[in-house]
């Protein structure tokens, strides 16, 4: 029997009259990615927050890892959020910041100090782990938050964005992280404009546009519902239609910049 990580049920959420997110269902195995794309403003940071509990659904369910999500103080412990801009202590070291995010696992510091090692070497961020995170670049500070969002070795992990701002050398180590992650049954909701990273890493891609949940398929089989070209920012664009297309221009401008950067780490 197939164990759901991620179930929703008729998730919707509505600001006034306006609705960001429609009725939507979702559910997902454990131990997979999940690409979650669409359109600017189609609602996934909503979709996500929702998940989260950190925002209302004005109607619907959801369960991350058997846990609904009204349940929010037993939810923090299964679940990770790397939100668009992660929130960090910039006045702290990133050694400061990963012991404070410890402790709040209830963590003693000894064992955290062996698992903050690991990770800041893992993303090449160990040298300059004693130095204040104002001083860091907008890529270095995303790392400390990645870090700090897989900290407690959660199993969920949902991610906003998480490659935006990063060098070509560490968009590979999220990815490769991301990978692994998957690896050791962590299951993995990945937001993004970047379209390479779900062809490449997600199980199924979801679509959503306008709220709506508009595709919902494995990339291979998205890619081939795409006219003749077969690929997947042609899918994007078919499944999201002419409505937005100035987003979707930019997001397949993101889509073939994040190429040149996988050309330059492989040179
Ligand atoms: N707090 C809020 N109050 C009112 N409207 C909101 C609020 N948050 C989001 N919205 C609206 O909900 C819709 C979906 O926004 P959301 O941020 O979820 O989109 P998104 O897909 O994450 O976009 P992007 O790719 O640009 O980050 C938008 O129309 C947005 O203006």
């Amino acid at each position: 029997m197939t164990e759901y990580a991620i179930t929703a049920d008729g998730l919707t959420k509505r600001y006034g009259e306006d609705t960001a997110v429609d009725d939507l269902s979702l559910s997902i195995p454990q131990g997979t990615i999940y690409g979650f794309l669409g359109p600017n403003g189609a609602g996934k940071t909503t979709t996500m927050r929702m998940l989260v509990a950190l925002t209302e659904p004005t109607a619907g369910t959801a369960e991350i890892a058997g846990v609904p999500i009204t349940n929010r103080s037993q939810l923090t412990q299964r679940i990770g959020y790397l939100p668009a801009d992660p929130p960090v202590f910039d006045e702290l070291t990133a050694w400061e910041h990963l012991r404070h995010v410890a402790r709040l696992h209830g963590m003693p510091d000894d064992r955290a100090d062996d698992r903050i090692e690991t990770l800041l070497d893992r993303f090449n961020l160990l040298a300059d782990a004693d130095r204040r995170i104002e001083s860091y670049s907008t890529g270095m500070t995303k790392k400390v938050g990645i870090i700090a969002t897989l900290f407690h070795d959660p199993d969920v992990v949902f991610l906003d964005e998480p490659t935006s701002g990063l060098d070509p050398r560490a968009a590979r180590t999220v990815r490769d992280t991301v990978a692994d992650l998957v690896t050791r049954e962590m299951t993995v909701f990945l937001s993004t404009h970047i379209l390479p990273i779900v062809d490449e890493l997600a199980d199924t891609i979801g679509v959503i546009n306008d709220g709506t949940l508009v595709a919902e398929a494995p990339p291979a089989e998205l890619k081939a519902r795409a006219d003749e070209s077969r690929d997947l920012e042609t899918a994007f664009l078919e499944v999201t239609d002419e409505r937005d297309a100035t987003a979707a221009e930019r997001a397949s401008q993101e889509a073939s910049d994040a190429g040149t950067e996988e050309f330059q780490t492989n040179v």
